[in-house]
């Protein structure tokens, strides 16, 4: 039978599929896939640029989706619920190998590709990307000078200041082995800006963590967790930087910067050192 809105039912759902939805919620209405499909606006007709528009548009989906695992991850061990902690960090590592696996996709757009519209970007870069530096101020990279392109949004600005003004992921780690009863030094779990350093009295303690991983075992599997994540996240600017080399070689960044030269010096970053440095002590 040819139901109400005149169509045949889908073959081989033996009419069991559900068909009408003028009035009910759709798969595109709970997606929001209209919006999502409508926002690919080329500004050239160059082949690769739908490529280039899409790839950023996944990884800042990607993207919302780690602030918000690393947002209820970093509220989890504030509560001392590290098992479920560990669960969503294992998951943002996933997401960055995610992250990392779509590289070789943009990777099939050469030199003369990218060349082809190249020009029609403008001043835009990856640099003035506000969900990535909110990940890197969550991470503990905290630059105050990476929020000036954002100066003209103050709801962008609003929610990278209110990140600065927070104790970072490593800090909230730091606060829950201090309540596990070790000396973690004070000063450490408070707010920071710019880049930590390593602090000999919290490599001493991760290093009572590690050389007695059963007696600590929820600290020791945190900071395992804390390492993958960076491990994925450092695959990540290496990933970054060579395709940016394979494309624009030595070239300026869009966004003003010497470009490879500033993502090379960007690998150098580290978010958890301790967590490395412990590692030469074992
Ligand atoms: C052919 C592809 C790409 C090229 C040539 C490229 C180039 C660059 C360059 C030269 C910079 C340095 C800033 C500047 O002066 O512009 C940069 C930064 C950045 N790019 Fe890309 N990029 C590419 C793809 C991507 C993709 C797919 C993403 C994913 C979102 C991305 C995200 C970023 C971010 C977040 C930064 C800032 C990094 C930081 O401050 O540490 N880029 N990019
Ligand atoms: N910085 C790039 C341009 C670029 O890659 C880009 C431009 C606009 C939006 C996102 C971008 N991706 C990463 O930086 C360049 O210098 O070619």
């Amino acid at each position: 039978m040819t139901p109400a809105s005149g169509y045949e039912r889908a073959a081989g759902t033996e009419g069991e599929a559900e068909t009408d939805f003028s009035e009910r919620m759709s798969y595109g209405d709970y997606l929001g896939i209209d919006l999502i499909l409508g926002a690919q606006h080329p500004l050239s007709s160059a082949n690769d640029e739908l490529l280039f528009i899409i790839q950023h548009q996944t990884s800042e989906l990607w993207m919302k989706l780690v602030i918000h695992e690393l947002s209820t991850a970093r509220a989890a061990i504030a509560e001392d619920r590290l098992e479920e902690a560990q669960k969503l960090l294992a998951r943002v590592s996933r997401i960055f190998e995610q992250l990392n696996n779509a590289w070789d996709v943009l990777r099939t757009m050469t030199p003369a590709d990218y060349t082809e519209f190249r020009d029609a970007l403008g001043q835009s870069s990856g640099f003035q990307s506000a969900q990535y530096r909110q990940i890197e101020y969550i991470l503990g990279n905290r630059n105050r000078a990476m929020l000036a392109p954002h100066a003209h949004r103050p709801d962008t600005l609003a929610v990278l200041e209110a990140e600065l003004a927070r104790p970072d992921l490593y800090a909230t780690v730091l606060a829950a082995v201090a309540r596990a009863g070790l000396a973690v030094p004070a000063g450490a779990t408070a707010p920071h800006e710019g880049r930590r350093t390593a602090d000999p009295a919290i490599i001493a303690l991760w290093q009572q963590v590690y050389q007695a991983p059963r007696t600590h075992w929820p600290l020791y599997e945190l900071a395992e967790k804390l390492i993958d994540l960076e491990d994925y996240f450092r695959r990540w600017r290496f990933n970054h930087v060579t395709t940016v080399e394979r494309v624009i070689g030595l070239k300026r960044g869009t966004g003003g910067t010497g470009g490879v030269s500033y993502l090379r010096r960007m690998l150098d970053v580290v978010l958890f050192p301790e967590l490395w440095d412990v590692r030469t002590t074992l």
